[in-house]
């Protein structure tokens, strides 16, 4: 028998995957880059267990069992032992899955990435694999290569047809820029209507503006972001961020039917920050949306106060503050002062349209946990609270 428990990181892309040129392999049409998040906040944490005992394969998520035949999965495994020393006795032994979110699951925030790194970088330490595995995290959800790594990393998206160099490599490690910190508002935490795969596949199909955004758009974009990193250089940075997140976003527009995974909190926010920034005469915060409506801040960590304070003004809420403020540590949030409300203009909005907030930094990649205490599955492969 053997067992093995790995936590993984999601990640939030600056510089957006949005389609596919290859739909089963699950390959870009152009690079992208992210940073993973720290897994202190935000993590999947997946145990596997392998015995000779085991009658079957099996999979639960987040306590649900799940079918063990879905070709992502499938794919990941066939890829992984592909890697294995054929000779390894447990290689050819059933295995049981079990992995939990701590986080909501297919709302936007990136469960598919933390998810499929975990799986894989979990299975990579069962069957002793070492070197790259962020191609085969890349066939379990595309952004989960991202998540193979630590700190700030970019999905080169490669050129081969079967795609051995579509790759994740890390830019710069966690703590290269210290001070970057992240706001998650989230808007809703429910089940969204298009998947990331379903609605990037229909933009792929439809939109002509996608071809413009991965053909010319990014190729430059990607440069630069790289540079706005290495240089911590803030302004650049948010300008492409933001400008970036608006690329994918209108790309969705432009796909038939139209795809609107914004919804009016989402783009209040986004007012809201060109509003902060104006008023500051520089941009100190930066905006960007994945595929769905919660709206993600990045920031530097001495802008934190302030900026919340003004998104308290303006997103009152009625909730306890232990659930509210998720994550790290706050700043002390001080109520906002009268001068910059009238400077503004700024209003409240009706009470409960941000559900909660989580804060939270750039942190490493996945990483296996010793203590047995931390495994989720029984020696026989069942769950521990079945
Ligand atoms: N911990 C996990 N282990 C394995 N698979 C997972 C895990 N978490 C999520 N998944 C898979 O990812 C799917 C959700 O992916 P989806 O892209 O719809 O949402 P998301 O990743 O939360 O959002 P987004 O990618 O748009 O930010 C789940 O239905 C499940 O198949
Ligand atoms: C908007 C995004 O978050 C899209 C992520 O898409 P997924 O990686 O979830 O899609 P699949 O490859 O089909 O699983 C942007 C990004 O993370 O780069």
């Amino acid at each position: 028998m053997k067992m093995i428990t790995c936590i993984a990181p999601i990640n939030m892309a600056v510089i957006k995957y949005w389609g596919k040129r290859d739909e089963e392999l699950i390959l870009p049409i152009n690079d992208s880059i992210s940073a993973s998040l720290s897994t202190d906040v935000m993590c999947a944490k997946t145990t596997i267990v392998t015995s000779a005992l085991l009658k079957e394969n099996k999979f639960w998520l987040n306590g649900q069992e799940q079918s063990f035949d879905s070709p992502r999965l499938t794919n990941c495994l066939r890829a992984i032992k592909k890697r294995a020393d054929e000779k390894l006795p447990h290689l050819h032994w059933n295995i049981s899955i079990c992995s939990e979110n701590n986080f909501p699951t297919a709302a936007g925030l990136a469960s598919s990435a933390a998810g499929y790194a975990c799986l894989v970088y979990a299975l990579a330490q069962l069957y002793n694999i070492e070197g790259e595995i962020s191609n085969i995290a890349r066939q379990g959800s595309g952004s989960a290569c991202r998540s193979i790594y630590g700190g700030w990393v970019r999905w080169h998206k490669g050129n081969s047809p079967v795609g051995e160099d579509s790759l994740a490599k890390q830019i710069v490690p966690a703590d290269h820029w210290p001070e970057m910190r992240l706001l998650v508002l989230v808007v809703n935490d429910t089940k969204k209507k298009y998947s990331s795969a379903k609605g990037m596949a229909i933009t792929t199909l439809t939109s002509s503006l996608i071809k413009y955004r991965a053909n010319e758009i990014v190729p430059r974009r990607i440069e630069a972001m790289e540079q706005a990193i290495l240089n911590k250089n803030f302004q650049s940075f948010a300008e492409l961020t933001m400008k970036d997140s608006n690329s994918m976003h209108a790309c969705c527009l432009d796909s038939f039917p139209p795809i609107a995974y914004m919804n009016e909190v989402s783009h209040s926010i986004i007012q809201l920050v060109h509003l902060y920034n104006d008023y500051k005469k520089e941009l100190t915060v930066a905006y960007t949306v994945d595929a769905g409506p919660n709206t993600c801040i990045y920031l530097l960590e001495s802008e934190v106060e302030d900026f919340l304070s003004i998104v308290n003004f303006v997103f009152p809420n009625n909730v306890d503050d232990n659930e509210y403020y998720r994550g790290l540590k706050l700043p002390s949030i001080r109520p906002l002062d009268e001068s910059i409300v009238k400077d503004l203009n700024l209003s409240a909005n009706k009470e409960g349209l941000l559900k909660y907030i989580i804060y939270t930094k750039v942190g490493e990649g996945p990483r296996v946990l010793d203590d047995s205490k931390e495994h989720l599955l029984q020696d026989d492969g069942l769950p521990k609270h079945f």
